[in-house]
């Protein structure tokens, strides 16, 4: 007799029923048994008749670490809006492991989900302190009244002394959010998506206007996330993409132009005309 393990085995990530997709809520881990725990596949998004993207393919693995450069107006900001469910794309498929179609799934369910965002402008809670906007971050619900009247758990609490360390502000736990500089603010944003425990982190141009010391700590933040959780950065600042990359994809046109090393992209001749040379 086949049971319900022994089917979901044999599942292909394009038969998938609806009414078994799993609420991606509330049932972890993501399957990632192939690899990938992204598929971005022959995604095609239209903005009045202009591509914006154009069959786009994009693969990312569990726990990689990855950086997607492009000229302006290449797609990259749109590929991401098509992950967090932003954008529906008009062809393709976008699967979170093998099993979780993204398509089907709204913003919300797919940040609840395991897929964080970071756009470029911070949006921390400026008059709470370090500590208060982490605590905010921790619960399922976001209703401000809520959060800050209820207590926090000890594994909670012991989630958020873990983070403020990763993102380096121990010190500042006490401080308001407002009084941060700008470096330490895009930390705490950052800090405060950990606490959901993301599987994969989009992180939208983090360097941007920080100071070399920041860049530096942004840089160790983020291959110190890699592993544990997949990092996708999108990010303009070359010298920036090379102390962290492993791996890097070039976008143009909507579609992958280049990937490899930072070494392979940047003497690629096709990269250094329409990206690098500029
Ligand atoms: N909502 C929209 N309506 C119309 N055109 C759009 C829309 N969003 C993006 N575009 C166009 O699609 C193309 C890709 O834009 P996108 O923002 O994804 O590029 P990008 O690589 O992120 O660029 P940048 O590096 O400048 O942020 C651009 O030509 C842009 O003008």
């Amino acid at each position: 007799m086949t049971t319900l393990a022994q089917f979901r085995e044999t599942w292909r990530r394009d038969r998938v029923f609806d009414f078994m997709l799993p609420t991606p809520e509330f049932e972890r881990p993501v399957d990632t048994r192939h690899g990938p725990i992204l598929y971005v596949e022959d995604v095609s998004v239209s903005f009045d008749g202009f591509k914006a993207l154009n069959n786009l393919n994009l693969y990312i693995d569990d726990g990689e670490l990855r950086c997607i450069i492009g000229p302006n107006g290449a797609g990259k900001t749109t590929m991401m809006d098509v992950i967090t469910g932003k954008t529906r794309p008009d062809t393709g498929s976008v699967y979170f492991g093998q099993r979780i179609d993204l398509l089907k799934l709204s913003e919300h369910q797919i940040a609840r989900g395991g897929i964080g965002r970071k756009f470029q402008k911070p949006t921390i809670f400026e008059a709470l302190s370090v500590y208060e906007n982490l605590e905010l971050a921790t619960a399922a619900d976001k209703r401000v009244w809520y959060t800050l009247t209820r207590q926090l758990n000890g594994e909670q609490r012991d989630r958020i002394n873990e983070v403020l360390i990763q993102i380096g502000l121990v010190d500042k736990r006490h401080s308001n959010a407002g009084e941060l500089s700008h470096g330490q603010k895009q930390w705490l944003e950052i800090g405060m998506l950990l606490m959901q425990n993301p599987r994969v982190l989009l992180v939208d141009e983090p360097v941007a206007g920080m100071t070399g010391e920041e860049v530096e700590h942004t840089a160790n933040l983020l291959t110190s996330l890699a592993g544990k959780h997949s990092v996708i950065v999108v990010e303009h600042d070359m010298a920036f993409v090379r102390s962290i990359a492993r791996k890097v994809t070039v976008l143009h046109q909507g579609s992958v132009l280049a990937e490899g090393t930072m070494d392979q992209v940047q003497n690629d001749p096709r990269v250094i005309e329409v990206y690098l040379g500029e």
